[in-house]
């Protein structure tokens, strides 16, 4: 099958070279602890820096499409959610647009339950409702691939989950999805992982492969536990501060 994204992203000092595929409807989970290099690669994905990476999207090379074309192509969700201008949250999503479409506003403004906030400026929102509207932004033109980083990490646990559900009928469509995240609980819902580890691609693997792999082990130090997630005993925690 052709896949959807082909890279081979190249973003030296910070990220090692790798090579990169999606196939369309396939859901990836960007996992790394801190400074790993989740938002380069992503940034890398999307083309945003002036890197060496090359990315085919549908066989279309990202730096010879025109921008209108390129935000069919895809959409780059940032892990940030300062909004400094108080522009009503409804302009926020019709500027995911590329041509004027109120009722596709009004039907994403209705599915992230965003209908009675429509008029508010959104640096007058709660982070987490910031966070709806701007993933509203990005699905707003129905891209085919999503580079969403860290869209869940504002979000109480039902609207983590209803992001995951409405993401998962986005990817029924055919739309690939690479999403950074730090809760590790989730990866189940995503048909295979990417870790990485010092800007280093470490693991590609389905979740249920990748949390039993010796990869993860070294890479997270923590482990399965009653209460969740537990510190793995380590030589920096049995010494005393
Ligand atoms: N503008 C920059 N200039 C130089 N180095 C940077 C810059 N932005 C990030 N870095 C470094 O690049 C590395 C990767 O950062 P990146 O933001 O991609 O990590 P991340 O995995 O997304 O981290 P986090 O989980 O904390 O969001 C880090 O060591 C970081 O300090």
């Amino acid at each position: 099958m052709t896949p959807l994204l082909s890279a081979e992203v190249a973003a030296p000092p910070r990220l090692q070279a790798m090579r990169l595929e999606i196939l369309a409807g396939e859901k990836i989970a960007l996992i790394g602890p801190n400074g790993s290099g989740k938002t380069t690669l992503l940034r890398a994905l999307a083309g945003i820096d002036d890197d060496a990476s090359s990315v085919y999207i549908q066989g279309e090379s990202l730096t010879l499409v025109p921008p209108a074309r390129r935000a069919k192509l895809l959409a780059f969700l940032p892990a940030s959610r300062d909004v400094r201008w108080p522009i009503p949250v409804r302009d926020v999503v019709a500027l995911g647009l590329a041509k004027p479409d109120p009722a596709r506003v009004d039907q994403l403004l209705k599915r992230l339950r965003l209908t009675d906030l429509a008029e508010r400026p959104i640096d007058r929102l709660s982070t987490g409702e910031r966070a709806r509207a701007l993933l509203a932004r990005a699905l707003a033109d129905r891209p085919r691939l999503l580079l969403l980083d860290e869209p869940l990490s504002n979000l109480d646990p039902a609207w983590a989950l209803r992001t995951l559900d409405l993401l998962d009928g986005i990817a029924s469509e055919g739309c690939g999805i690479a999403l950074a995240l730090h809760d590790l609980s989730l990866i189940g819902r995503f048909d295979r992982v990417w870790m990485l580890d010092h800007g280093r691609l470490v693991a590609d693997l389905p979740p249920a492969k990748l949390l039993a792999s010796p990869e993860f082990a070294s890479v997270f130090e923590v482990e399965p536990a009653s209460t969740g997630w537990a510190l793995r005993p380590s030589a920096d925690r049995r010494s005393s501060p």
